[in-house]
């Protein structure tokens, strides 16, 4: 997870605005202590036109037209790096584009919008307040009633009997509990989420699904989740959007009735189908393909060498032996050797030493071909 200084610009906000609260006034009846439910009201409108984002000389996004219905729950997926937060940042107003516009509402965005708030893989508590003193911050109005609806927010993700807890004695997932509370009580009609069930385990991310997606039907916000689990996408979005090379890549509405499941007919075929978008040899970066020919195959029981012959000299690739009785080779098919970019080091050979021994590894940000 990476932090910078605009997220924390937005968590000072949100102190800012805690230090406005009064936190001795008498209780208001006048401010509304339950938390909206009806969805047509809820739901902000979100239109992204032709927004580019550079930074520095890097192109991060480029010309991405985006529009999100009141409502809509939209999942935005790509391979690491292709700029999800970053498109994330400028719909919560984090950061601005270095062209185009975003509009919410038909209102074009400038900078933090009281109706939007976002969750990160971490929580982010502030560990000296209690769980109710967490979801009370940068709440208006007398604390009484801010009280009331942080705890009102508490008992809709399950955690109305921890209010007064620590949040180091929470799990995991109750700390991602908590945020959610302090996201939805301040009644957004955004909801950004970034990645958060990331770094939960696979049964409380799946409860965790379950509680968004409910919180999200009962409240009728707008959602746009990052995510890089596709069946996570598959489970809980209307729309699942693909980012690669800086643009949308695929826009696939997710037509599948609610709640859904993970064994279904359907739900397996979407997933696939993102997944396979998702990995597809077009998905890579072109300058890490080379051509070549297989020139020799060494069987072993678990993993296997195929070894390639590229108009650069050999290229040899490990491929486990099922991967390979699923997909079979033979000498003298024509191939396409794939490599991440990130995963490519050089390694210096001694003079006249042969293949061994190393001295010095350079990571090299992307494939010479
Ligand atoms: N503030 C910044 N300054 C410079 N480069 C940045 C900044 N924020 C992001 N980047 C770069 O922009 C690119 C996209 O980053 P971003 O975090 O949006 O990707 P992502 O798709 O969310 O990645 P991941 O899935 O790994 O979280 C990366 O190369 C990143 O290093």
């Amino acid at each position: 997870m990476r932090f910078n200084h605009h997220e924390n610009q937005y968590l000072s906000e949100v102190d800012a605005r805690a230090n406005q609260t009064a936190p001795d006034a008498a209780p208001s009846t006048a401010a509304p202590t339950t938390l909206p439910t009806t969805p047509a009201e809820a739901g902000l409108a979100v239109r992204v036109e032709g927004v580019a984002k550079r930074f520095g000389e890097r192109p991060v996004l480029a010309g991405i037209d985006l529009a999100i219905a009141p409502g809509e729950f939209v999942a935005i997926v790509g391979r690491s790096g292709c700029g999800k937060s970053t498109l994330l940042r400028l719909l919560a107003g984090l950061d601005a584009p270095s062209a185009g516009a975003i509009a919410l509402d038909g209102q074009p965005a400038r900078g933090l919008h009281p109706d939007v708030r976002i969750m990160f893989q971490d929580a982010r508590l502030l560990p000296w307040q209690t769980v109710l003193g967490n979801v009370t911050l940068g709440l208006p109005g007398p604390r009484q009633a801010a009280e009331a609806r942080a705890r009102q927010a508490l008992a809709e993700v399950g955690l109305a009997d921890r209010a007064n807890e620590w949040p180091a004695r929470l799990s995991g997932g109750q700390r991602q509990r908590v945020a959610l509370a302090r996201a939805l009580v301040h009644r957004p009609r955004l909801l950004l989420l970034d990645e958060p069930l990331g770094a939960l385990d696979a049964l409380t991310r799946i409860e965790m699904q379950r509680l968004i997606e409910r919180l999200w039907q009962e409240h009728g916000f707008t959602a746009v989740l990052v995510t890089h689990d596709v069946a996570e996408a598959v489970a809980l979005a209307d729309r699942i959007v693909l980012i690669e090379d800086g643009q949308l890549a695929l826009d696939a509405p997710v037509a599948l009735p609610r709640p859904r499941e993970r064994g279904e007919a359907g739900f397996a075929t979407l997933e696939g189908r993102v997944l396979k978008r998702l990995m597809s040899v077009e998905a890579l970066n072109a300058r890490n393909q080379i051509r070549g020919t297989v020139a020799e195959i060494r069987l072993d029981p678990v993993l296997s060498e195929v070894r390639i012959d590229t108009r650069h000299g050999p290229v040899v690739a490990a491929i486990s032996t099922r991967s390979l009785a699923e997909h079979p080779l033979e000498v003298g098919a024509p191939v396409l050797a794939v490599f991440k970019s990130n995963d490519v080091a050089l390694a210096r050979l001694e003079q006249g030493d042969g293949e061994r021994p190393l001295t010095e590894f350079f990571p090299i940000p992307s494939f010479i071909g």
